[in-house]
């Protein structure tokens, strides 16, 4: 199956579907909590069609078995470029909705980085630092497998929220392995949250720190993201990180 001609005629494009969600109310659940979720972002067809392509080594850069570096159990791939057309489609159309919360947040933290409007412009910007390779990727987990809580930082350059897409049916194709997030805060004990995501469900979220409104101003927390472990059946997503790896 190849991704590239899955594109049912008279799908809707990447960007007419990230048009569709009121991007006023994600932005402000983004401040509020942290992530926030795009209901239907894919139909189930295209959710088979991609976490089908797992086993198509063509599709991806490289293989990793989350136990051998102590990443939690399972395993996923990076895509290599060029990436399939929805998913380069989705990532182009998501990231100016996305940069405008960034530039938010980094004006809110002090930070002097703005991010440019169009992902092409930012992909330059990560090419001159040295990061070249695509970070996009497919996960893949069994009975057992989780996802340690961590951050997806692969250079200097990082553009602060990504996405990752629920492929599967929870209760059908799996149990357990709930997307988790935590959210640490400065003289304070650490916050989860629980996202509860259907098949075709993405939820975007910060990648390691964002603002948080206190009474003297803002201040900045520390997020990570897992995977807690799946009880039964077998589980896909896919990620879609903006910056490209060193
Ligand atoms: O499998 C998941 O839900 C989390 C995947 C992940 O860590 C990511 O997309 O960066
Ligand atoms: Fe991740």
């Amino acid at each position: 199956m190849n991704a590239q001609t899955k594109i049912v005629p008279g799908a809707p494009s990447a960007e007419a579907r990230i048009a569709r969600y009121d991007w006023g109310a994600l932005a402000a659940e983004l401040d509020g909590q942290g992530c926030a979720v795009l209901d239907a972002l894919l139909t189930p067809e295209e959710c088979r069609d991609i976490a089908a392509l797992y086993p198509e080594e063509a599709h991806f850069r490289s293989h990793v078995v989350m136990a051998r570096h102590g990443f939690g159990r399972g395993e996923y791939r990076y895509f290599r470029y060029p990436l399939p057309k929805l998913l380069g489609g989705l990532r182009a159309a998501l990231y100016p909705r996305l940069a405008i919360v960034a530039n938010d947040w980094n004006q809110r933290m002090g930070i002097g980085q703005r991010y440019p409007e169009t992902h092409a412009a930012f992909i330059e910007q990560c090419h001159a630092a040295g990061q070249t390779r695509p970070t996009p990727l497919l996960l893949q987990y069994g009975p057992g497998d989780y996802n340690c809580l961590h951050q997806d930082l692969y250079g200097e350059l990082a553009f602060p929220l990504q996405v990752a897409i629920l492929l599967s049916e929870p209760g059908r194709d799996f149990t357990g392995g709930e997307f988790v997030l935590t959210e640490q805060r400065p003289r304070m004990q650490s916050r989860a949250e629980v996202v509860p995501l259907r098949q075709g469900d993405a939820v975007a979220f910060a990648v390691h720190n964002r603002p948080v409104q206190g009474t003297k101003g803002s201040y900045r927390v520390n997020l990570r993201h897992g995977v807690s472990r799946l009880r039964s059946g077998r589980r896909h997503t896919l990620g879609i990180i903006f910056h490209d790896a060193t």
